[in-house]
Formats: C-alpha cells, sequence, structure tokens
C-alpha cells in the first residue's frame, strides 16, 4: 500500500527529465560548475531556493563586507574579475562581477525552488529529487516537484544554515538579538551597548563596524582564536602563505606567520585573545576554523573601543552574566555564532557525506561519490577551493557526456540505416 500512495503522490507532483546534472545552488559553487559545463557542451539545470544567484552576498552579509583574501584567489574559472577591480573587491562589486558571470554563460538559475530531498533509485539508477516550488516567506501550501537525473551536484554551501546557539536566558533578555547575517551597519545601535557574540571573521568586523557608529561594542571570546594581519610586510598573508607552502611544509608555515604576526600585531594574549595550540593553517585544514584577518578591530581592542569578555553564563533582563560571574548591561545581542551545511537535511541513503554535512574524504578527494553525487564548495578552503571542485566536475561529467552521446548518435545512425533498408 506504501507503494501505491508513494505512486499517486509521484502523479500529483510535477515530474521533470533533467538533460545531463541537476545543481542544487545558486551561488558561487553552483554558478561555477555550470560554466565549466556548459564550457564541454553540458546542458544542467540549477535550482536555488532563494530569488536570487549569490544569496549568501546579497541577502545575509553587511554592507562594509569586503572580500578578505586579494583578488586572483577569488575569481571563479573561465571568467576573471574585470581589471579595475581592487586587489579587495566590496562586497557589491563581488555580486556585479557574478551577475555577469551567469549572463555571461547565460546560466539562467531556477529561483524560489527549494531543494527537500534527493536520493539515489537503485532501480533505475537515477536520483530523484523532490523540491518545493515558490517564495520560502509565500503563505499557504506550496507546489511540489520531482526531478529525475543522472548526475547530483551538492552546491549548498558550508554557509546554508546560520548557527544559533541555546543559551540560557536570552528569552528574558527583552533587547535585539540577531545573527551576524541579518547585520548590515551599526547605523542602529548608534550610542547602544552592543554585545557581540562570536570572535571569527564575522564578529570582529561587525565590532569594528559597530565602532565607526559610535557604538559600544563587548566581543564575547568564549575559548581560542588565531588574528592575522590581512597584510604582512605590505603583501597579503594569504598570499605569503600560499607562496611558502611551495617551499615548507605547513607547520613551519604556521611558524612563519605566527612570528610576522607578532611583529605587526604584538602580543594578542595580552588583549585576552588566547591563540590555539595549533598553528592558523594546520587548523583550517583539519578544523575548518577560518583565521582571522585583521582590517583594523584589533587596533580598537588595543584602544578599548571594543571590549573583550569571557564566555556567557546566562542572560538576564538587559544584562549578561559571564563566566567570570561578572554582569555587564547590554541592549543588543549580535549572535556572530558562524554557520552549517544543510545536506542532512535533505541529501538521503548516502554516507559520502559525514554528520556535519561535509563530504567524509578531505581535500582534494571530497568532490566525487559515488553513483553520478558530486560536491563543490565543501572543501573549507574558500572560493578558490570550489573553483578547483568546478572544473573537475565538469570535466569528469563532460567525460561521460561526450561519450554517452557518441553511443546514441551511432544507435540512431544505425537505427536509420536499418530502416531506410526495409
Ligand atoms: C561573510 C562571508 C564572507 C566570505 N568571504 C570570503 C572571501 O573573501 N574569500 C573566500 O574565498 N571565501 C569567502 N567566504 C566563504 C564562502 O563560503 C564563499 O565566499 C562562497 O559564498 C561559497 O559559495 P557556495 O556557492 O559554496 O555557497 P553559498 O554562497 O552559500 O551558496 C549556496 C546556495 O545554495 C542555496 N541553497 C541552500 N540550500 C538549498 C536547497 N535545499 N535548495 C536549493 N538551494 C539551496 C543557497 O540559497 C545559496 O544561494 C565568505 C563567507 C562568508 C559567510
Ligand atoms: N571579509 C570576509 O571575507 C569575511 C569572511 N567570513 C568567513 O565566513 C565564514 C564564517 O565566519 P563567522 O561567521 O565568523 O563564523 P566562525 O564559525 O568562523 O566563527 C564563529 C564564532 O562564534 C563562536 N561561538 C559559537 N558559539 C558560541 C557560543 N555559544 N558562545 C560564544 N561564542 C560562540 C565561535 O567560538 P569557538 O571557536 O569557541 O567555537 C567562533 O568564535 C568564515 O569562513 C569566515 O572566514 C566572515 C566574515 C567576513
Ligand atoms: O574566508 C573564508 O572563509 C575562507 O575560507 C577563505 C580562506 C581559505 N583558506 C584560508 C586560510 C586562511 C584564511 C582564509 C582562508
Amino acid at each position: 500500500m506504501a507503494g501505491l500512495a508513494e505512486h499517486e503522490n509521484l502523479f500529483k507532483r510535477r515530474c521533470k527529465w533533467v538533460n545531463g546534472p541537476l545543481i542544487v545552488g545558486a551561488g558561487p559553487s553552483g554558478l561555477a560548475v555550470a560554466a565549466c559545463l556548459k564550457e564541454h557542451g553540458v546542458p544542467f539545470v540549477i535550482l536555488e531556493r532563494s530569488s536570487c544567484i549569490a544569496s549568501l552576498w546579497q541577502n545575509r552579509t553587511y554592507d562594509r563586507l569586503k572580500l578578505h583574501l586579494p583578488k586572483q584567489f577569488c575569481q571563479l574559472p573561465k571568467l576573471p574579475f574585470p581589471d579595475d577591480f581592487p586587489e579587495y573587491p566590496s562586497k557589491n562589486q563581488f555580486i556585479d562581477y557574478l551577475e555577469s558571470y551567469a549572463r555571461h554563460f547565460q546560466l539562467n538559475p531556477q529561483f524560489d525552488e527549494t531543494v527537500l530531498s534527493a536520493k539515489y533509485d537503485s532501480t533505475c539508477g537515477m536520483w530523484r529529487v523532490r523540491t518545493a516550488v515558490g517564495r520560502r516567506q509565500a503563505v499557504g501550501r506550496k507546489a511540489e516537484a520531482e526531478y529525475i537525473c543522472q548526475w547530483l551536484v551538492v552546491a549548498t554551501g558550508e554557509n546554508a544554515d546560520c548557527v544559533i546557539p541555546e543559551m540560557e536566558g536570552l528569552e528574558k533578555f527583552g533587547g535585539w538579538a540577531i545573527h551576524s547575517s541579518d547585520y548590515r551597519s551599526g547605523e542602529a545601535y548608534r550610542g547602544k551597548q552592543v554585545l557581540v557574540v562570536g570572535c571569527g571573521n564575522s564578529g570582529m568586523e561587525v565590532a569594528f563596524d559597530l565602532c565607526h557608529h559610535n557604538a559600544f561594542p563587548t566581543m564575547v571570546v568564549r575559548d581560542s582564536v588565531h588574528v592575522l594581519p590581512r597584510e604582512t610586510l605590505g603583501r597579503s598573508t594569504f598570499e605569503l602563505a600560499v607562496s611558502l607552502m611551495k617551499w615548507l611544509p605547513l607547520k613551519m608555515v604556521d611558524r612563519v606567520l605566527l612570528a610576522l604576526s607578532w611583529m605587526t600585531l604584538g602580543n594578542i594574549e595580552k588583549l585576552g585573545i588566547k591563540r590555539p595550540s595549533q598553528g592558523p593553517l594546520e587548523l583550517k585544514n583539519t578544523q575548518g576554523k577560518t583565521p582571522v584577518l585583521d582590517i583594523g578591530a584589533l587596533s580598537k581592542i588595543k584602544s578599548g573601543e571594543i571590549k573583550v569578555v569571557p564566555g556567557i553564563k546566562r542572560f538576564l533582563h538587559g544584562k549578561a552574566e559571564l563566566v567570570d560571574h561578572t554582569i555587564i548591561d547590554v541592549d543588543s545581542v549580535i549572535l556572530a555564532t558562524g554557520y552549517r551545511s544543510n545536506v542532512h537535511s535533505w541529501l538521503q541513503g548516502t554516507d559520502f557525506f559525514n554528520k556535519d554535512g561535509f563530504p567524509r574524504h578531505p581535500f582534494p578527494n571530497g568532490w566525487k561519490g559515488s553513483s553520478g553525487l558530486y560536491a563543490v564548495g565543501f572543501t573549507r578552503r574558500g572560493l578558490s577551493g570550489a573553483s578547483l571542485d568546478a572544473v573537475k566536475i565538469a570535466e569528469d561529467i563532460g567525460r561521460v557526456w561526450k561519450e554517452e552521446t557518441r553511443q546514441a548518435k551511432h544507435i540512431i545512425a544505425c537505427h536509420r540505416r536499418c530502416t531506410s533498408q526495409n
């Protein structure tokens, strides 16, 4: 009976055959794979839950945001940034580039379509992907669709959902409490005591922006973090690290980076910011924890404009109690507590992804699963990692596509010959 009900559901949904791969997500990763597939002559469908490309960049970032790696590490395959872009493009320049990238390659994602589930059907050797069609905020029942495809490319990103930790008493706090992805600028916080929870790149940059709007930020550093200057000796620290990696082992590069950071930033432990025991690149590679590339927050911490406090024990009305039992006044809270992958909420029946929604096999082996499954943008290596994945995936699918097309043409030609002879 369950089988019959499932069949009836299938007929109620719109069912579509995808000629080529189905790509889930129209962020930089999904766009990069699609552009590379175009170059190989492979058709595809891109599904995107929001109403625009690169929704993380367009809808969930603050105004002050700039790329924090130099531009050559952030451009997508096959189309470089315009020559007049600065070393660190602004968020709007990056969005303009992505829009022109999508136009140039005529990628045309299907917007407002959220993938609800995807499962490999071994009886037909195809992926079955269920979606909800319509705006996320739309009221009423949404239409559903089902796609059948040979290849499934997961491009939903490392930052698909916000991490909002459970914090005792937050419901009693009474003031504004938002995630950093909802923060645009410090304009609305002028003169306010703002508690920024988290000290990754988002926490640091939000606290820095708040200073520029005459708010009074206090940043929670519950554990440890690496802070590196964005530039060392007039050169990008990241670029320097990439160059050193060609000659030195990772641990040695970490030591050089830490020595150079000490020269530029001084001893940050004196400011209440403990450094992790692993080096910055080692920590990024093993745990995915990105070092902070400082654009000015540290000097605000030194000057006392940004205060640093240890972890939070609980919230009270208009206040926060810290783990050292100090109680501080707080008008607003910004949770710069990071993001997580959402792959587990929709991809079923495969152990290719681990419990955190990242490929089980780390870089450079996490881009290809079995049965036509691929992952792009889960290398914890930012946009350059996504570009590397995209090129490999398109080559791999392109090879099979070419062979299958050749075989299909051969069969059609044989069929034509047979029918013309009879
Ligand atoms: C604030 C911020 C700044 C960053 N700056 C840099 C930088 O300077 N340099 C760098 O290299 N990296 C940077 N990163 C890393 C970042 O991960 C990449 O920049 C990039 O956005 C990743 O692209 P993506 O396409 O993999 O993921 P995303 O940009 O997150 O795109 C994924 C897309 O999938 C869609 N999606 C998710 N779930 C579904 C579903 N179920 N159905 C349909 N669609 C779905 C989402 O709506 C989204 O549009 C930054 C990240 C953040 C948060
Ligand atoms: N300019 C740029 O290009 C920018 C890039 N980014 C990138 O975006 C990605 C996400 O960055 P970000 O949003 O900062 O997230 P991260 O995951 O890097 O940082 C989250 C922070 O929140 C802290 N945290 C989590 N839960 C709690 C809690 N309950 N109490 C106290 N602290 C908590 C974490 O501490 P702990 O480590 O102890 O868990 C950590 O300091 C990164 O890759 C980053 O590099 C972000 C902003 C700007
Ligand atoms: O900004 C990010 O989140 C990135 O992942 C970019 C990035 C890739 N490798 C790094 C090493 C050090 C600092 C940032 C990055």
